[in-house]
């Protein structure tokens, strides 16, 4: 039997994402039964209008002082109404891509923004209305999708591996690859289909920091919210002492699965340096643990495909492939779709959700046996097609 469980009924399914980068929501529509996909629909991308990044980051600030989610914060509620609402827009103006009405939509999952992350506390906190959201679109949605996990003794996070699994099983030109997300944090999948081609082995974890920390340190110094194709960092120099500190972390030791908070990694240790400077040595750090994460593998992969927003900085994409051994290519050249990728997930995650098949599996966040997950919001006067 397959890893993902046993074929089923097609269903039309969104997923939004709204990542650690808090630079806007993705959207994409996919059409599948939660174990393969049969056909991607349109995608697009909305940013958050300006005050919102700093809204969220307060948020962070008041969520890092709670020892648990706190629910009735009414700052936090109404910035979860206001990020509920611009994902109905993003809804809206996915499905005027194509004109389609919201009935055609089977389900919505709703990733929501996160906060606060905290395995060492047993807690993790995405803010997002799921029922709000599904009395706006008139569309069942998924939302809470790493709280079950946590329950089941995982990180709750990463989610999305089960999703790469589901579009290499089949369709895989190596036998051993990884994906490597480059968000505001840095995720692999490690898939390893050889020994069994529908039953693959996988492993995955943060493998540290993301685009996160460069994108502070680029607004603190230029006022831009990143480091624009990685021009900054191509100008500086590596102060290699800084990455050594820093890559003495035991977080990279540490046996997978793993997982890690946006700002556990920060742009402390490089403050004093030039714009320049510190750009580069950050973005040194990022390809570095990128490097160590290797270590954890079983198995060298045979290619490496990069997904997130990380890709399009030249300069990183550049270091990796000096110091990645193999190939490594954007994810594109396997035909999919690097910013919507996440997106994607939590549209075939929710399908997932609503059949009861699990999310995670032990290999990939740690949970005690594979897990289903996410809590569903039925608009008033919608059945679910199961
Ligand atoms: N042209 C570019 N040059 C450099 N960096 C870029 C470029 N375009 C996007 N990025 C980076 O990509 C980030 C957004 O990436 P992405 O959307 O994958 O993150 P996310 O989904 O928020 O993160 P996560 O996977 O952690 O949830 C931006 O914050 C920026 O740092
Ligand atoms: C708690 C949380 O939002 N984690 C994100 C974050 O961004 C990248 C990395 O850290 C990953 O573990 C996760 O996101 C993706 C979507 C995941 O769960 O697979």
């Amino acid at each position: 039997m397959s890893t993902l469980g046993q074929p089923g009924q097609i269903k039309c399914a969104i997923g939004l994402m709204s990542g650690t980068s808090m630079d806007g929501i993705d959207a994409a529509m996919i059409f599948t039964d939660g174990v393969s996909v049969e056909r991607l629909g349109p995608s697009i991308t909305i940013e958050y209008p300006d005050g919102l990044r700093d809204r969220i980051k307060q948020a962070m600030q008041v969520a890092s002082a709670c020892l648990q989610p706190k629910q009735d914060d009414p700052q936090i509620k109404l910035l979860e109404q206001d990020i509920t609402d611009l994902h109905a827009d993003a809804v809206f103006e996915l499905l005027s891509v194509t004109g389609q009405d919201p009935k055609s939509v089977d389900v919505v999952g709703f990733h929501g923004q996160t906060i606060m992350h905290r395995p060492d506390r047993k807690w993790t906190w995405q803010i997002g209305d799921g029922g709000r959201l599904a009395g706006r679109v008139g569309i069942p949605v998924v939302n809470d999708f790493r709280s079950a996990d946590m329950r089941a003794g995982g990180e709750g996070a990463p989610l999305v591996p089960l999703y790469h699994a589901a579009l290499l099983t089949r369709h895989h030109k190596h036998n051993t690859v990884a994906v490597l997300n480059i968000g505001g944090v840095a995720n692999v999948t490690w898939i390893d289909f050889s020994k069994d081609q529908d039953n693959p082995a996988i492993m995955a974890f943060d493998t540290g920091p993301g685009n996160a920390i460069l994108d502070d340190w680029a607004e603190i110094h230029t006022g831009t919210p990143c480091d624009t194709d990685g021009n900054l960092a191509s100008r500086g120099i590596i102060h290699k002492e800084v990455v050594m500190g820093l890559m003495a972390s035991p977080y990279f030791d540490e046996t997978p699965p793993k997982t890690l908070d946006r700002d556990d990694f920060n742009t402390q240790p490089v403050r004093g340096l030039s714009a320049e400077d510190g750009a580069a040595t950050l973005t040194e750090v990022i390809v570095e643990s990128m490097v160590s994460a290797q270590s954890h593998f079983p198995k060298s992969p045979e290619a490496w495909y990069v997904c997130g927003g990380g890709r399009h900085n030249a300069t990183l994409m550049r270091r990796l492939r000096r110091r990645f051994p193999v190939l490594l290519e954007p994810v594109e050249t396997l035909g999919w779709r690097g910013d919507a990728l996440e997106a994607e997930a939590f549209a075939f995650l929710a399908v997932r959700s609503v059949r009861d098949l699990p999310l995670t599996i032990p290999a990939t966040t740690g949970c005690q046996t594979p897990t289903t997950g996410g809590v569903l919001h039925k608009p008033i006067g919608r059945r679910l097609k199961r």
